[in-house]
């Protein structure tokens, strides 16, 4: 059997924000091919670690390898064409815009053509916007929002939405899909339907899959991996079982007392 092989690094990374010191010497590694959790109480710096993978904030110090490329320096642009790509926890659709549109938006940033070519309008153009247009059908189809496709974002259920985001991040190819909460505001049955779709995707996409989730029963059940922080550490990492039970995990969430009792 081979090695695992590591296609996100974080070494000793740090960022503070003011005197907030939201991540404190960060280091984990996502495997290939793995469905990896990452969990803490509000504030623990989530949130931040995806920030500074997708280059929305510079790292202070430490790095951040993806197969192997030191990623702080580059650009946020850069970074998606290199194969990592994310949904945001407080969603981040173009409201007004249909479901199918918000995804071709996203195939089109991917698969740019030239200004002068959209201009008039020509043969390729118009070959390159059927193609755009059938693929982003194709990730609706694929998330449950085929019949949604010409419906305003801002109409579809919270929960569409959070499968929309999905697509559009699917439009971009990826081969890191970070997930920020995507199932933040979903009830119990779209939690259920959700935790399919991602193991769905994660095989039939061969994704590697980072995700940060408060449902614990969601992270328990598709995270064969997990890492735990709290106040910008980490404090623990491993298996379901071994989270579950980790003593520092349950003071993080329960309290010193309430672990004591
Ligand atoms: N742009 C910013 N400016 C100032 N402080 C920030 C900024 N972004 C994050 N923080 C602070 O950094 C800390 C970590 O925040 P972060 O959003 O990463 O946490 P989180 O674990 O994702 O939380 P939640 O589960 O509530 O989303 C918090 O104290 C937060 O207030």
């Amino acid at each position: 059997m081979s090695a695992p092989e590591a296609v996100l690094t974080l070494s000793g990374v740090n960022k503070s924000f003011g005197g907030v010191q939201a991540v404190s010497q960060m280091t984990f590694t996502v495997e290939r091919g793995a469905i990896t959790g990452l969990i803490g109480p509000n504030g623990a710096g989530k949130t931040t670690i995806f920030n500074l993978v997708t280059a929305v904030y510079p790292v202070d110090s430490g790095d951040i390898l993806f197969k192997g490329r030191s990623l702080p320096g580059l650009a946020s642009h850069e970074i998606i064409r290199l194969g990592i790509a994310r949904t945001f926890q407080n969603l981040r659709l173009f409201h007004r815009s249909t479901a199918l549109e918000n995804v071709m938006t996203a195939c089109q940033r991917h698969h740019p053509y030239g200004f002068l070519e959209a201009l008039t309008h020509g043969g390729r153009w118009k070959r390159t916007e059927k193609a755009i247009e059938r693929r982003s059908l194709e990730l609706l189809d694929r998330v449950g929002l085929a019949d949604r496709a010409h419906q305003a974002a801002s109409t579809l259920p919270y929960g569409h939405q959070r499968r929309l985001e999905i697509a559009r991040a699917l439009a971009l190819d990826p081969e890191l899909l970070l997930l920020d909460e995507p199932a933040a505001g979903m009830n119990p049955e779209e939690v259920f339907a959700l935790n399919d779709l991602i193991g769905a995707i994660h095989r039939d996409f061969s994704l590697t899959i980072l995700v940060i989730e408060h449902h614990m029963d969601l992270v328990m059940e598709i995270c064969p991996h997990i890492v735990c922080m709290n106040f910008g550490a980490k404090i623990a990492e491993g298996g379901p079982e071994d989270i579950q039970n980790h003593p520092e995990v349950l003071k993080a969430y329960l309290g010193e007392e309430a672990v004591e009792a």
